[in-house]
Protein backbone atom coordinates (compact mmCIF):
# COMPACT_ATOMS: atom_id res chain seq x y z
CA UNK A 1 0.00 0.00 0.00
CA UNK A 2 1.10 3.38 -0.79
CA UNK A 3 1.51 6.06 2.52
CA UNK A 4 -0.09 9.27 2.31
CA UNK A 5 3.35 10.60 1.26
CA UNK A 6 3.21 9.07 -1.75
CA UNK A 7 -0.12 10.21 -2.92
CA UNK A 8 0.17 12.22 -5.92
CA UNK A 9 -2.27 11.57 -8.33
CA UNK A 10 -5.92 10.77 -7.24
CA UNK A 11 -7.73 8.90 -10.14
CA UNK A 12 -11.92 9.45 -9.47
CA UNK A 13 -14.30 7.23 -11.57
CA UNK A 14 -17.32 9.08 -12.58
CA UNK A 15 -18.31 12.96 -12.77
CA UNK A 16 -21.61 13.23 -11.71
CA UNK A 17 -22.36 15.31 -8.69
CA UNK A 18 -20.38 13.02 -5.95
CA UNK A 19 -17.66 12.86 -8.39
CA UNK A 20 -16.89 16.25 -9.96
CA UNK A 21 -17.15 17.11 -5.48
CA UNK A 22 -14.50 14.58 -4.67
CA UNK A 23 -12.50 15.74 -7.69
CA UNK A 24 -12.12 19.34 -6.52
CA UNK A 25 -11.85 18.69 -2.57
CA UNK A 26 -8.51 16.45 -3.76
CA UNK A 27 -7.31 19.06 -6.44
CA UNK A 28 -8.11 21.55 -3.43
CA UNK A 29 -5.53 19.68 -1.73
CA UNK A 30 -2.96 19.82 -4.19
CA UNK A 31 -3.18 16.67 -5.71
CA UNK A 32 -3.26 15.95 -8.98
CA UNK A 33 -6.64 14.57 -10.37
CA UNK A 34 -7.84 12.04 -12.88
CA UNK A 35 -11.33 11.93 -13.21
CA UNK A 36 -13.24 9.41 -15.65
CA UNK A 37 -16.95 9.15 -17.05
CA UNK A 38 -18.41 7.21 -19.52
CA UNK A 39 -18.93 9.80 -22.05
CA UNK A 40 -17.36 13.10 -23.01
CA UNK A 41 -20.68 14.90 -22.23
CA UNK A 42 -20.67 13.64 -18.74
CA UNK A 43 -16.75 14.68 -18.44
CA UNK A 44 -17.36 18.41 -19.72
CA UNK A 45 -20.23 18.96 -16.99
CA UNK A 46 -18.51 17.70 -14.53
CA UNK A 47 -15.79 20.12 -15.34
CA UNK A 48 -18.05 22.97 -15.12
CA UNK A 49 -19.51 22.04 -12.01
CA UNK A 50 -15.62 22.50 -10.60
CA UNK A 51 -15.63 25.70 -12.55
CA UNK A 52 -18.82 27.00 -10.95
CA UNK A 53 -17.97 25.43 -7.52
CA UNK A 54 -14.39 27.21 -7.36
CA UNK A 55 -15.82 30.53 -8.39
CA UNK A 56 -17.81 30.39 -5.75
CA UNK A 57 -15.76 29.76 -3.05
CA UNK A 58 -13.33 32.18 -4.70
CA UNK A 59 -15.53 35.05 -4.64
CA UNK A 60 -16.13 33.79 -0.88
CA UNK A 61 -12.68 33.74 -0.31
CA UNK A 62 -12.77 31.08 0.92
CA UNK A 63 -9.60 29.11 -1.17
CA UNK A 64 -6.41 29.73 -0.50
CA UNK A 65 -5.01 30.07 -4.06
CA UNK A 66 -7.02 30.90 -7.18
CA UNK A 67 -9.59 28.70 -8.51
CA UNK A 68 -7.70 28.46 -11.78
CA UNK A 69 -4.51 26.97 -10.01
CA UNK A 70 -7.06 24.27 -8.94
CA UNK A 71 -8.70 23.78 -11.72
CA UNK A 72 -5.81 22.97 -13.75
CA UNK A 73 -4.16 19.95 -11.78
CA UNK A 74 -8.05 18.40 -12.98
CA UNK A 75 -7.68 16.45 -16.07
CA UNK A 76 -11.57 15.06 -17.51
CA UNK A 77 -10.64 11.73 -19.61
CA UNK A 78 -13.48 9.18 -20.85
CA UNK A 79 -10.35 6.29 -21.10
CA UNK A 80 -10.15 4.03 -18.22
CA UNK A 81 -6.65 3.65 -19.22
CA UNK A 82 -5.71 7.10 -17.73
CA UNK A 83 -6.30 5.57 -14.52
CA UNK A 84 -3.21 3.99 -14.59
CA UNK A 85 -1.21 7.02 -13.55
CA UNK A 86 -3.50 6.47 -9.95
CA UNK A 87 -1.81 6.19 -6.82
CA UNK A 88 -5.45 6.12 -5.39
CA UNK A 89 -9.02 5.83 -7.01
CA UNK A 90 -12.59 6.89 -5.46
CA UNK A 91 -15.08 5.31 -7.36
CA UNK A 92 -17.97 7.45 -7.55
CA UNK A 93 -20.12 5.85 -10.16
CA UNK A 94 -24.07 4.94 -10.18
CA UNK A 95 -25.66 3.69 -6.89
CA UNK A 96 -25.77 -0.22 -9.09
CA UNK A 97 -23.62 -3.64 -7.64
CA UNK A 98 -23.17 -5.06 -10.68
CA UNK A 99 -21.80 -1.79 -12.80
CA UNK A 100 -19.46 -1.16 -9.32
CA UNK A 101 -18.02 -4.62 -9.68
CA UNK A 102 -17.48 -4.38 -12.99
CA UNK A 103 -15.27 -1.24 -12.31
CA UNK A 104 -13.40 -2.50 -9.54
CA UNK A 105 -12.61 -5.66 -11.79
CA UNK A 106 -11.52 -2.98 -14.70
CA UNK A 107 -9.15 -1.09 -12.04
CA UNK A 108 -7.51 -3.94 -10.71
CA UNK A 109 -6.69 -4.49 -14.39
CA UNK A 110 -5.53 -0.98 -15.04
CA UNK A 111 -3.77 -0.12 -12.01
CA UNK A 112 -0.55 -1.21 -9.73
CA UNK A 113 -1.18 -3.61 -7.31
CA UNK A 114 -0.22 -1.29 -4.29
CA UNK A 115 -3.19 1.33 -4.78
CA UNK A 116 -5.66 1.81 -2.67
CA UNK A 117 -9.54 1.78 -4.31
CA UNK A 118 -12.02 3.17 -2.42
CA UNK A 119 -15.64 3.55 -3.53
CA UNK A 120 -18.06 6.12 -2.69
CA UNK A 121 -20.98 3.88 -2.20
CA UNK A 122 -23.74 5.11 0.04
CA UNK A 123 -25.38 1.75 1.10
CA UNK A 124 -23.87 -1.58 -1.19
CA UNK A 125 -21.24 -3.88 0.35
CA UNK A 126 -17.57 -3.12 0.29
CA UNK A 127 -17.32 -6.71 1.12
CA UNK A 128 -18.78 -7.59 -2.59
CA UNK A 129 -17.30 -4.95 -4.35
CA UNK A 130 -13.97 -5.84 -3.26
CA UNK A 131 -14.87 -9.67 -3.71
CA UNK A 132 -14.67 -8.49 -7.69
CA UNK A 133 -10.96 -8.15 -7.40
CA UNK A 134 -8.14 -10.18 -6.12
CA UNK A 135 -7.20 -7.49 -3.99
CA UNK A 136 -10.46 -6.94 -1.53
CA UNK A 137 -8.04 -6.12 1.16
CA UNK A 138 -7.10 -2.79 -0.91
CA UNK A 139 -10.66 -1.88 -0.82
CA UNK A 140 -12.30 0.22 1.56
CA UNK A 141 -15.44 2.78 1.72
CA UNK A 142 -15.00 6.24 1.26
CA UNK A 143 -18.00 8.01 2.05
CA UNK A 144 -17.94 11.67 1.34
CA UNK A 145 -20.91 13.94 1.99
CA UNK A 146 -23.07 15.97 -0.53
CA UNK A 147 -22.27 18.72 -1.52
CA UNK A 148 -18.50 17.64 -1.09
CA UNK A 149 -16.86 20.77 -1.20
CA UNK A 150 -19.19 21.87 1.99
CA UNK A 151 -19.80 18.78 4.22
CA UNK A 152 -17.61 18.24 6.52
CA UNK A 153 -17.69 14.58 7.33
CA UNK A 154 -16.89 11.47 5.67
CA UNK A 155 -17.40 7.85 6.51
CA UNK A 156 -14.94 5.44 6.42
CA UNK A 157 -16.76 1.56 5.96
CA UNK A 158 -14.41 -1.46 6.67
CA UNK A 159 -15.36 -4.63 4.51
CA UNK A 160 -14.74 -8.12 6.18
CA UNK A 161 -11.30 -8.43 4.02
CA UNK A 162 -10.31 -5.05 4.23
CA UNK A 163 -6.97 -4.54 5.76
CA UNK A 164 -6.73 -2.38 9.17
CA UNK A 165 -3.64 -0.24 7.21
CA UNK A 166 -5.96 0.31 4.56
CA UNK A 167 -8.89 1.73 6.86
CA UNK A 168 -6.43 4.37 8.77
CA UNK A 169 -4.69 5.33 5.69
CA UNK A 170 -8.29 6.06 4.15
CA UNK A 171 -8.82 8.35 8.05
CA UNK A 172 -5.76 10.06 6.93
CA UNK A 173 -6.32 10.69 3.40
CA UNK A 174 -9.40 12.44 3.97
CA UNK A 175 -8.28 14.39 6.98
CA UNK A 176 -5.57 15.63 4.55
CA UNK A 177 -8.46 17.16 2.39
CA UNK A 178 -9.83 18.61 5.64
CA UNK A 179 -12.38 16.68 6.44
CA UNK A 180 -13.41 14.57 9.82
CA UNK A 181 -14.55 10.72 9.43
CA UNK A 182 -16.01 8.31 11.38
CA UNK A 183 -16.00 4.71 10.90
CA UNK A 184 -18.70 1.93 9.83
CA UNK A 185 -18.36 -1.65 9.28
CA UNK A 186 -19.50 -2.93 6.66
CA UNK A 187 -23.58 -3.20 7.25
CA UNK A 188 -26.49 -2.12 5.07
CA UNK A 189 -26.62 1.47 4.71
CA UNK A 190 -23.42 2.26 7.15
CA UNK A 191 -24.64 4.60 9.90
CA UNK A 192 -25.77 7.58 8.07
CA UNK A 193 -28.25 5.80 5.30
CA UNK A 194 -29.66 3.29 7.49
CA UNK A 195 -30.92 5.95 9.72
CA UNK A 196 -31.48 8.73 7.06
CA UNK A 197 -33.03 6.72 4.39
CA UNK A 198 -36.26 5.48 6.66
CA UNK A 199 -36.61 9.44 7.80
CA UNK A 200 -36.43 10.39 3.99
CA UNK A 201 -39.05 8.18 2.86
CA UNK A 202 -41.45 8.71 5.86
CA UNK A 203 -41.11 12.21 5.18
CA UNK A 204 -42.41 11.45 1.41
CA UNK A 205 -45.11 9.01 2.39
CA UNK A 206 -46.35 11.95 5.09
CA UNK A 207 -46.44 14.13 2.12
CA UNK A 208 -48.38 11.50 -0.01
CA UNK A 209 -51.25 10.87 2.94
CA UNK A 210 -51.69 14.72 3.52
CA UNK A 211 -50.35 14.61 6.98
CA UNK A 212 -49.05 18.44 6.04
CA UNK A 213 -47.76 20.65 2.71
CA UNK A 214 -44.16 19.76 1.44
CA UNK A 215 -43.70 23.11 2.51
CA UNK A 216 -44.61 22.25 6.23
CA UNK A 217 -43.09 18.94 5.96
CA UNK A 218 -39.41 20.65 5.71
CA UNK A 219 -40.06 23.10 7.97
CA UNK A 220 -41.48 21.34 10.69
CA UNK A 221 -38.58 19.27 10.74
CA UNK A 222 -36.35 22.06 10.27
CA UNK A 223 -37.82 24.04 12.85
CA UNK A 224 -38.85 21.06 14.96
CA UNK A 225 -35.76 19.10 15.11
CA UNK A 226 -32.92 21.78 13.91
CA UNK A 227 -31.70 19.79 10.81
CA UNK A 228 -30.43 21.95 8.29
CA UNK A 229 -32.86 20.53 5.30
CA UNK A 230 -36.50 18.70 5.92
CA UNK A 231 -36.80 15.45 4.18
CA UNK A 232 -38.75 16.48 0.86
CA UNK A 233 -35.97 18.86 0.32
CA UNK A 234 -33.20 16.79 1.48
CA UNK A 235 -34.34 13.95 -1.38
CA UNK A 236 -34.21 16.61 -4.01
CA UNK A 237 -30.48 17.62 -3.20
CA UNK A 238 -29.62 14.08 -3.31
CA UNK A 239 -31.20 12.92 -6.58
CA UNK A 240 -34.74 10.84 -6.12
CA UNK A 241 -32.96 8.33 -8.10
CA UNK A 242 -29.84 8.07 -5.43
CA UNK A 243 -32.49 7.73 -2.87
CA UNK A 244 -34.55 5.06 -4.99
CA UNK A 245 -31.59 2.83 -5.54
CA UNK A 246 -30.49 3.41 -1.60
CA UNK A 247 -33.70 2.70 -0.05
CA UNK A 248 -34.09 -0.64 -2.67
CA UNK A 249 -30.94 -1.76 -0.90
CA UNK A 250 -31.54 -1.17 2.26
CA UNK A 251 -35.01 -3.24 1.84
CA UNK A 252 -33.66 -6.11 0.07
CA UNK A 253 -31.21 -6.49 2.89
CA UNK A 254 -33.02 -5.40 5.78
CA UNK A 255 -36.49 -6.10 5.63
CA UNK A 256 -39.90 -4.09 5.09
CA UNK A 257 -39.13 -1.24 7.71
CA UNK A 258 -36.91 0.27 4.45
CA UNK A 259 -39.86 -0.06 2.00
CA UNK A 260 -39.50 3.10 -0.37
CA UNK A 261 -42.30 5.29 -0.51
CA UNK A 262 -44.70 4.80 -3.34
CA UNK A 263 -44.42 8.24 -4.31
CA UNK A 264 -40.56 8.23 -4.35
CA UNK A 265 -40.73 5.44 -6.75
CA UNK A 266 -43.18 7.24 -8.96
CA UNK A 267 -41.36 10.53 -9.20
CA UNK A 268 -38.11 8.32 -10.54
CA UNK A 269 -40.26 6.89 -13.18
CA UNK A 270 -41.68 10.38 -14.41
CA UNK A 271 -38.00 11.51 -14.31
CA UNK A 272 -38.11 14.09 -11.55
CA UNK A 273 -35.13 13.53 -10.38
CA UNK A 274 -34.70 16.48 -7.74
CA UNK A 275 -32.49 19.63 -8.24
CA UNK A 276 -30.15 17.76 -11.04
CA UNK A 277 -33.47 17.16 -13.69
CA UNK A 278 -34.73 20.63 -12.54
CA UNK A 279 -37.49 19.07 -10.96
CA UNK A 280 -38.79 16.75 -7.72
CA UNK A 281 -40.60 17.61 -4.88
CA UNK A 282 -39.78 21.44 -5.75
CA UNK A 283 -39.06 22.77 -9.07
CA UNK A 284 -35.77 25.00 -9.81
CA UNK A 285 -34.02 26.84 -12.45
N1 LIG B 1 -25.91 12.14 -4.36
C1 LIG B 1 -25.59 12.01 -3.08
O1 LIG B 1 -26.08 12.78 -2.21
C2 LIG B 1 -24.61 10.96 -2.64
C3 LIG B 1 -24.01 11.08 -1.37
C4 LIG B 1 -23.06 10.14 -0.96
C5 LIG B 1 -22.75 9.08 -1.80
N2 LIG B 1 -23.35 8.96 -3.02
C6 LIG B 1 -22.95 7.84 -3.89
O2 LIG B 1 -22.00 8.33 -4.82
C7 LIG B 1 -22.12 7.60 -6.05
C8 LIG B 1 -22.38 8.56 -7.18
O3 LIG B 1 -23.58 9.28 -6.92
P1 LIG B 1 -23.91 10.66 -7.66
O4 LIG B 1 -24.98 11.31 -6.88
O5 LIG B 1 -22.65 11.37 -7.98
O6 LIG B 1 -24.55 10.10 -9.02
P2 LIG B 1 -24.66 10.84 -10.43
O7 LIG B 1 -25.79 10.16 -11.14
O8 LIG B 1 -24.69 12.31 -10.27
O9 LIG B 1 -23.26 10.48 -11.14
C9 LIG B 1 -22.87 9.16 -11.46
C10 LIG B 1 -21.92 9.25 -12.64
O10 LIG B 1 -21.32 7.95 -12.83
C11 LIG B 1 -21.13 7.80 -14.22
N3 LIG B 1 -20.87 6.40 -14.56
C12 LIG B 1 -21.74 5.38 -14.73
N4 LIG B 1 -21.08 4.25 -15.03
C13 LIG B 1 -19.75 4.57 -15.06
C14 LIG B 1 -18.57 3.84 -15.34
N5 LIG B 1 -18.61 2.55 -15.63
N6 LIG B 1 -17.38 4.49 -15.27
C15 LIG B 1 -17.33 5.81 -14.96
N7 LIG B 1 -18.43 6.55 -14.70
C16 LIG B 1 -19.62 5.94 -14.76
C17 LIG B 1 -22.42 8.36 -14.82
O11 LIG B 1 -22.25 8.64 -16.21
C18 LIG B 1 -22.62 9.62 -13.97
O12 LIG B 1 -21.97 10.75 -14.53
C19 LIG B 1 -23.23 6.57 -5.83
O13 LIG B 1 -22.64 5.36 -5.41
C20 LIG B 1 -24.05 7.20 -4.73
O14 LIG B 1 -24.80 6.27 -3.99
C21 LIG B 1 -24.26 9.90 -3.47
Amino acid sequence: MRTLSEIDVVGVVGAGTMGNGIAQVAATAGYEVVMRDIETEYVERGLDDIDDSLSRLDAKDALDEGAAAIRERVDGTTELADLAAADLVIEAAVEDLDVKREIFADLEGVTDGDVVLATNTSTLSITTIASATDRASDVVGLHFMNPVPIMEGVEVVVGERTDPAVAEFAHAFAEDLDKTTWESDDKPGFVTNRILMPWINEGIRAYDEGVAEKRDIDRGMKLGTNVPMGPLELADHIGLDVVLDASETLHDELGDRYTPAYLLKRKVAAGDLGKKSGRGFYEYE
